[in-house]
């Protein structure tokens, strides 16, 4: 019998990644699942089951849920030097700046890049620290929005994939006959394939994320979603096409899920189809097959069960017209083996058929079975219900939230939504600790507390999406002097220079190169806290940054 892998992680796109990965080397000899911390109950994971924990910080929360025979590794992960060619062969020695989430991230990725690469010279990138002034590339594995501007060259190696030694002890767990050799060679073909893939899903997968639940197991005290899953729960029980619209990570693909398993398909499969930044003509082959290149498609391959294609605004307006045939012969033909077909979008249907994305006639079908999944920013009634579900499917009901944290967290916008919560209750479930202050959580909490008396003057400044630019570049801290010292010289009416402004800042114990300097200086500009103006006028703190300063002072840092 084929052995189950189940590979464990925290977010969903490393999830998908990995299992990209081993799918790639291990194809269909054993049976591989992705499941996230959350998707975990008492009886997801059979003793049978190999268990791959994407790192070691959860093994003590998959603890609870691993039968006692069940067998877990925790899986080594290593740089994917897959498009690293140019380097590897360059005779050249090259300054490499490596760019990561944190420096002990930043650290580890380097010295790792130094084993593949030992030729070259390694900088990490370190906000407050200066940098050489020669960079010849730059290196990041996925956090390509943190690299400082005005570097020409820069390669994204990818999250980090699954070592060879990891990937053989799978093969002896299993017991599969496949040689060394051989997983040798597709574990370096599937760098390659990994970093030409990305996250990027396959074309069509099956889900059994939400396999066992239902409609009535959706508890919201929200009176649109209410609505919504009466609806949702009279059209599970038809074949009707239905369309779900909703923001991002509002619990669209849940809800479609939910609606297949109280149809009378439920013991079907459930498939999804991404149309996301596809080109038209890979849809068309994906979804309706090519006769020319011999593809049959995924609406001719799958037979019965439910076919849910999310970013239904992306399909190609040719291919809506026949998408509808499609829907319309399902319903003139009952004996046919019928695929439900369930479309979402993040704009409503409605603005997309004025925007004219949407055609006419598949809007006037689609149009009586729309439902709406309202945003978390609509149904803050639920934060502490949804929390109280995502601490228990973390095993951690033992974490407290205080008054002043659970306050962030109802005056903040959620542009995420369910999925947003959800990655920082992961984040809280990390931090090492029972109670949760409003001090642990990210930055940009701190500061809606001050705003939210005043809903204006948050909107005029947005100190939260100030914060979270700054932050995204590293240099907070450095920002915050900087505003101190235009502060500084504005009350004693004088205009500094660059050169000025350095000297002051490594008073500060902050030495900025000149492209460092220009760097902060722009971003700065950019949210408003400084006017840059050219010659004898110089630049100097605008209104908006001592409104800032004066928050952050008083307000933030104090925490
Ligand atoms: N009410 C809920 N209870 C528990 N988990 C939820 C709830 N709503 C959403 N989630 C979880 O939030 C995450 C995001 O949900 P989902 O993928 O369904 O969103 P989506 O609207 O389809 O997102 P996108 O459009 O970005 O793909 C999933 O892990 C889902 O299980």
């Amino acid at each position: 019998m084929k052995k189950r892998l189940i590979i464990i992680g925290i977010q969903e796109d490393n999830l998908l990644f990995l299992k990209n990965q081993l799918e790639y080397i291990f194809g269909t000899s054993i049976q591989i699942e992705g499941l996230t911390l959350k998707e975990l109950n008492s009886d997801t994971l059979l003793s049978s089951d190999l268990v791959l924990l994407s790192a070691m910080e959860i093994q003590e929360l998959v603890k609870p849920f691993l039968p006692e025979a069940a067998i877990s590794i925790v899986a080594q992960r290593t740089e994917n030097i897959g498009n690293l060619k140019e380097l590897i062969f360059s005779k050249q020695r090259k300054n490499i700046l490596v760019v990561n989430d944190n420096y002990n991230n930043t650290i580890q990725t380097l010295e790792s890049l130094k084993l593949f690469l030992p030729n070259h010279t390694f900088y990490p990138y370190i906000s407050e620290k200066p940098m050489p002034d020669k960079i010849d590339f730059v290196i990041t594995p996925g956090e390509t929005n943190l690299i400082p501007k005005g570097f020409p060259r820069m390669i994204d190696i990818g999250p980090r994939i699954i070592s060879l030694e990891t990937l053989i002890q799978i093969k002896q767990y299993c017991q599969l006959d496949m040689k060394v050799s051989l997983l040798t060679q597709l574990y370096i073909k599937g760098m390659i394939y990994a970093t030409d893939k990305k996250t990027e899903s396959l074309p069509i997968s099956i889900h059994d994320q939400n396999q066992h639940r239902t409609l009535d197991s959706l508890k919201t005290s929200s009176p649109s979603l209410q609505s919504t899953i009466r609806i949702a729960s009279k059209l599970a029980k038809t074949p009707d096409a239905i369309h779900i619209e909703g923001g991002t990570g509002t619990g669209k693909q849940m809800l479609a899920e939910m609606i297949h398993n109280d149809s009378t398909g439920a013991a079907l499969p459930f498939y999804v189809y991404n149309c996301l930044d596809k080109e038209p003509q890979l849809i068309e082959k994906e979804l309706f097959g090519s006769k020319d290149e011999k593809i049959e498609g995924i609406i001719n391959a799958i037979s019965g069960g439910t076919l849910y294609i999310k970013h239904i605004d992306q399909l190609p307006y040719a291919l809506q017209g026949k998408l509808f045939n499609l829907i319309e012969s399902n319903d003139l033909n009952p004996m046919k083996n019928r695929i439900r077909i369930i479309t979402s979008s993040l704009e409503s249907l409605a603005t997309l058929f004025q925007k004219g994305i949407i055609r006419t006639y598949l809007y006037s079908y689609m149009s009586s079975y729309v439902l709406q999944m309202p945003s978390l920013k609509e149904r803050k009634n639920d934060l502490s219900q949804l929390i109280e579900a995502f601490k228990g499917h973390f095993n951690r009901i033992d974490l407290v939230f205080s008054t002043d944290a659970m306050e962030a967290f109802y005056h903040y916008d959620w542009p995420g939504n369910v999925r947003e919560l959800y990655n920082v209750i992961s984040y809280c479930v990390c931090l090492n600790t029972t109670s949760i202050g409003r001090e642990s959580l990210p930055l940009f909490f701190k500061g809606n507390q001050k705003f939210d008396a005043t809903e204006n003057t948050e909107q005029d400044l947005g100190i939260n999406e100030i914060i979270r630019t700054i932050e995204k570049h590293g240099f907070l801290s450095e920002s915050i002097s900087l505003l101190q010292i235009y502060q500084k010289g504005k009350k004693q009416n004088e205009s500094y220079g660059r050169r000025r402004i350095k000297q002051l800042l490594s008073d500060e114990q902050y030495s900025l190169t000149d492209q460092q300097l220009r760097l902060r200086i722009e971003v700065l500009n950019k949210t408003g806290l400084l006017n840059v103006r050219k010659g004898r006028a110089g630049t100097t703190i605008s209104a908006k940054g001592e409104q800032f300063l004066d928050v952050y002072q008083n307000e933030l840092r104090v925490q």
